[in-house]
């Protein structure tokens, strides 16, 4: 086949792929258990598959031309293209049998091997496994998987377009592995994964592919080893070389979660069939347009306009959207309407949800609703606007309600968001509240944890239990308050200095909150991956919000009463729980930000006056939210903090602010974490081996600083002598009255048995290292 085929006006870069109830998740767990074996896996994932591309055309995508993406994973994406390179560390060359067991030992380790590491992609909130390249990496192409499913989609009757991390992107997000020699970077080996995708192309040409779209959101990225300008240059050479390969299908080079419009010019010129930009987060070269400079360089190239957006849950703005797609063809360029990333961050279909507010639920598009809408913008570009006038005139219609609905502009709200001065962002000096904090006694490398403790089969029981009607409330508050009493009496025992209540009320640490605002909705069947077979549901941000009553302070109040040492109340903050939620599209995030930190200033009031002295607002989500393009880093960092600091400047003195932040990259945002203004921060270091106390300080970072000294991430458990190596480490840098000692994050997901064993050593540890040792 040669590469002629024109991709039809409508498409998506990809769908969410665990199936409308999760079927993938619980197959492949079921798999790794045992209890199924690798045929039944493979049977399942097949007609999940099968279903979602009869689902896509259903919908309206095309069944020919390539317009119905190929992007299912078993566990992710950027592990798929390690596969498909044979790009295997050789740390797992010893793995025994099938592709699939190979795949999953790299995703999730064994007894003998650590697995790959796992961080975000992009600034989203999935995670992906990070390849680990260095200089003899084996590097051998295994189209195996892509030619499969090609021709499972044949066998429908559909032509499907494979989808595979691009090459630059694929390297960019590399790490050198561990005996990678000094100054080597993945990147390095462009040429060579070059000539890998190349390989791969031709056997999807062999296997009869059309289209095959390569994702390259380094694109996009200011936060990569290399500038972008660099990136670009570097996609301009694999682009050079793989579209100049004789047998291959056409190619579709996507630059989705940000703005690539200054070099989309150059990415039309590429010798590709078809270039993809989000014109959600992104924008058109508007001088570009206007000069005619874009429609010379995509003449002979299609352009795939991600208008709809896939990051988020609401309806776009048909006839803004149908607006810039016009621009386009009216300037000659063969535009065909699409989504501006992959929809694999997005629920399925609000239809599968019965409890949403009707009114709300018209607001709504999931993955299927954008698809829909993706489809009404092709018919508009194929038959023109007054073909979809009366679609255009519906959306019109719900946008227009939505911003007169009850609840989405509450005055009062407005008010006080309206009044908030200066000085309600400010606390006490810094020196003044450590000395009114004295009073709380807390030692030299004090002694706390993150917050939550494990979460036993009994609570996650008794919770489904107390959902479904079988337990009251009183007898659910019971069972909590016991938990509570369990968990202050074994910190007491183990000794920590500022003790926790465990979190044990906690479904989640953002939907919590979610629940008990008003502004926010839940649903049912609303999952997210978030790696692998992990899913969350995010709440729906939809109005202003406000907090109706407390919503901690009985369980701080009485876990406090229960005990002579401080116990930290204990919050999520303004920046994760938008971050974690899906938010409203209408304003800017910096004022619904300022909504949530009034809710939960108020709430720190309530814990102070019930008795709490030390509060920890979580803000796990900092880094994530932080754009992608350098240009918008620091208006981002402004309102990020300044809602963190409003939420907490209603503090007096001797009240003890807390922050968390769970990632070791911290050098970054290392001024803005600063400019929190906390009193005490607990961050991710044990894996890094405490990397992150040098920058601290060379900064001169003068607060309470808490690196965590126990990676909470597996079973293991750490080793008195261990832990005080890295407190020693940190005590080096950092004096000790502002050293705390911690674990890296919450030991929500660990057992009761290492918990309890790794929080002894810890203890220990401090006091030896406090005793000179
Ligand atoms: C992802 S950060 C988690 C912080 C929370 N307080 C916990 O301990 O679970
Ligand atoms: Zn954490």
């Amino acid at each position: 086949m040669t590469a002629t085929t024109h991709l039809p006006t409508a498409t998506i870069l990809g769908y969410p792929r665990l199936g409308r109830r999760r079927e993938l998740k619980r197959a492949i767990e079921s798999f790794w258990k045992g209890h199924t074996d690798e045929a039944a896996l493979q049977e399942t994932a097949g007609e999940l598959r099968a279903a979602t591309r009869a689902r896509l055309v259903e919908l309206g995508l095309p069944a020919e031309g390539g317009a119905v993406p190929e992007s299912f994973s078993f566990y992710d994406q950027v592990l798929d293209a390690t596969l498909a390179l044979g790009a295997i560390p050789p740390r797992f060359a010893d793995i025994a049998g099938s592709d699939l067991i190979t795949y999953f030992a790299l995703a999730r380790g064994d007894r003998d091997h650590q697995p790959l590491e796992m961080t975000k992609w992009f600034d989203t909130n999935y995670h992906y496994s990070v390849p680990e390249i260095d200089e003899t990496t084996p590097l051998a192409a295994n189209p195996a998987q892509l030619v499969a499913q090609l021709a499972e989609a044949a066998e429908q009757g559909i032509e499907s377009r494979p989808v595979i991390v691009g090459p630059v992107t694929y390297l960019l997000l590399a790490k050198a592995s561990d005996g990678a020699g000094e100054g080597f970077r993945p990147i390095d080996r462009l040429d060579e994964v070059v000539g890998v995708y190349a390989e791969l192309l031709a056997a999807l040409n062999e296997a009869g592919a059309g289209w095959v779209q390569l994702d390259e959101p380094a694109l996009v990225s200011d936060s990569l080893p290399v500038p972008r300008s660099e990136t670009i240059a570097l996609v301009e050479r694999a682009y050079s070389i793989l579209g100049g390969a004789a047998a291959r299908p056409s190619i579709l080079l996507t630059a989705p979660y940000g703005d690539a419009a200054d070099a989309l010019a150059r990415l039309g010129s590429l010798p590709v069939e078809a270039v993809h930009a989000d014109l959600v987060r992104g924008s058109l070269p508007e001088a570009d347009l206007v000069s005619g400079a874009l429609t010379s360089a995509f003449a002979e190239t299609q352009f795939v306009a991600g208008v709809v957006d896939g990051r988020n849950i609401w309806k776009t703005d048909l006839r803004a959207a149908f607006g810039a797609l016009e621009r386009l063809q009216r300037a000659g360029i063969d535009v065909v309407a699409g989504t501006s990333n992959s929809l694999q961050h997005v629920p399925h279909d609000v239809r599968d949800e019965t409890r949403l507010d009707v009114e709300l639920a018209s607001w709504l598009a999931f993955a299927d609703q954008k698809i829909e809408q993706v489809v009404i913008l092709a018919r508009g570009l194929a038959d023109g606007g007054a073909a979809i006038e009366a679609e255009l005139a519906s959306v019109d219609a719900i946008l227009a309600a939505r911003a007169q609905a009850s609840g989405v502009r509450v005055d009062g709200v407005r008010g006080r968001v309206d009044a908030v001065t200066v000085a309600d962002r400010e606390r006490d000096h810094e020196g003044e509240r450590r000395a009114a904090q004295q009073g709380l006694g807390i030692p030299e490398l004090a002694t706390t944890t993150i917050g939550s403790f494990p979460q036993t089969v009994e609570i996650r029981k008794a919770r489904a239990a107390f959902g479904r009607g079988e337990i009251g409330q009183e007898e659910y508050d019971g069972f909590l308050r016991d938990e509570i009493a369990r968990v202050i009496r074994l910190q007491e025992e183990i000794g920590l200095d500022v003790l926790v209540h465990g979190e044990a009320e906690r479904n989640d640490m953002v939907q919590y909150f979610a629940e008990l605002l008003d502004g926010f909705a839940v649903t049912e069947h609303g999952w997210v991956q978030s790696y692998g077979t992990r899913a969350t549901r995010p709440s729906i941000l939809w109005g202003d919000v406000s907090r109706p009553a407390p919503m901690t302070v009985s369980w701080s109040a009485y876990a406090q009463s229960l005990t002579d040492r401080p116990v930290k109340g204990m919050l999520t903050g303004p920046v994760t729980i938008l971050a974690w939620s899906f938010v409203r599209d209408d304003q800017p995030l910096a004022d619904t930000a300022s909504q949530v930190a009034l809710a939960l200033r108020d709430e720190i009031d309530d814990l102070v006056d019930a008795g709490i002295r030390i509060v920890q607002v979580d803000e796990p989500a900092l880094r994530e939210l932080l754009p992608l393009d350098a240009d918008r880093q620091a208006a981002y960092l402004d309102w990020s903090v300044g809602a963190f600091r409003l939420a907490t400047s209603g503090a007096a003195a001797d009240v003890q602010i807390h922050t968390h932040l769970c990632y070791s990259e911290f050098g970054e945002i290392i001024d803005a974490v600063d400019g929190l203004d906390a009193d005490v921060t607990s961050i991710e270091a044990a894996r890094s081996r405490m990397d992150v106390v040098e920058p601290l300080g060379e900064h001169g970072y003068s607060r309470g600083i808490g690196p965590g000294v126990y990676d909470i991430h597996s079973p293991r458990v750490p080793s008195v002598a261990e832990q005080q190596e890295l407190i020693r480490i940190a005590a080096a840098r950092i004096p000790g009255e502002q050293l705390w000692v911690n674990p890296d994050c919450g030991l929500k997901t660990r057992g009761y048995e290492e918990t309890v064993a790794s929080l002894t050593n810890l203890v220990h540890a401090a006091r030896a290292v406090r005793a000179g040792a």
